[in-house]
């Protein structure tokens, strides 16, 4: 039932209030209104300049993230570590929430899913796929530790944290001109919620990523928030102090890790041998003509 504005005495109000046109910009007023509404991250102050989702694809239980500054006139987005699967979900999100998607990018050359990103370049014309150098795969743009990549004010810092994969990277968000937003680590799979990635393929090394999450994450501010490439428990997010006190690898001393990771006896992911070729290319960049 839709309920005439005349008995719903705050939106009567809003609709006749003479302030409201003069507080959206000529720009907004040409945006659909479910964009301006949906457009606004959660938080306050230079934090409304991140808009912020988190995604799930369930059969890999990967988390992909969609990231824009929704104060710069464009709109400018990444996503970090889609998934074929859902690239047509995310893609339409993008759409309905008026962004513009600039970058594609991955944590790591993924074991257990295909990539998003080879995809979504052949739909959206112009975005550039994003991996580490020290990946060894094929990408429109490569990323070494202490890069920024920038999307209208805010960007993202490249923190090399490899152990999972040689070539495993974890991306922290910033602000251009320092102004304070929330701070998060997308981690990929060297941290994951109470656990970490495996280290038995892909160059794995469980020295090294010990050594990696302790550089590279623990000595993150302790409010951080973590977002991790899958979760297998039901965790959506974590901070640097709920990891340094509860994780159950990582808070071992590195002898303790090591034998851990030794005997997590895990089956190889089902798609591997898919995945792996797939995203050494960073995804499927000639999809099959629809019939
Ligand atoms: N069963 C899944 C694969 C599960 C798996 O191996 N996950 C990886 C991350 S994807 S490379 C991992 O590092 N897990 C760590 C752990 O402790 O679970 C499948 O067949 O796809
Ligand atoms: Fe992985």
């Amino acid at each position: 039932m839709v309920l005439p504005l005349r008995l719903i005495p705050r939106l009567a109000a809003a609709a006749r209030s003479p302030r409201a046109p003069r507080s959206i910009s000529p720009r907004a007023r040409s945006v659909p209104a479910l964009t301006m509404a949906a457009a606004y991250s959660t938080g306050s102050g230079a934090g409304r300049r991140l808009l912020f989702r988190q995604l799930f694809e369930k059969e890999s239980s990967t988390y992909t993230y969609l990231l824009a500054d929704v104060a710069d006139p464009d709109k400018p987005a990444v996503l970090i570590d889609p998934v074929d699967r859902t690239v047509d979900r995310d893609l339409n999100l993008i759409k309905e929430l008026g962004l513009k998607l600039v970058y594609a990018m991955n944590t790591h050359v993924h074991a257990d899913h295909v990539t998003g990103t080879g995809l979504i370049k052949t739909k959206v014309p112009g975005v550039k796929s994003v991996i580490s150098r020290a990946s060894g795969a094929k990408s429109d743009h490569f990323v070494d530790h202490g890069d920024k990549l920038q999307f209208g004010n805010l960007f993202l810092e490249v923190r090399a944290t490899p152990g999972h994969t040689a070539g495993c990277v974890t991306y922290i968000t910033g602000d251009a001109d320092g102004q304070p937003s929330p701070r998060m680590a997308f981690t990929g799979d060297a941290l994951i919620i109470r656990a970490c990635g495996r280290t038995d393929f892909q160059g794995g090394s469980s020295d090294l990523l010990y050594q990696s999450v302790h550089s590279q994450i623990f000595t993150l501010p302790k409010d951080t928030l973590l977002y991790p490439a899958h979760d297998y428990k039901g965790f959506t997010v974590s901070t640097v102090e709920e990891e340094v006190a509860y994780n159950g690898r990582l808070t071992k001393d590195k002898e303790t890790f090591k034998t851990i990771m030794d005997n997590l006896n895990l089956p190889y992911p089902k798609m591997i041998d898919v995945a792996v070729p797939a995203n050494l290319v960073c995804g499927i960049q000639d999809p099959p003509p629809k019939i």
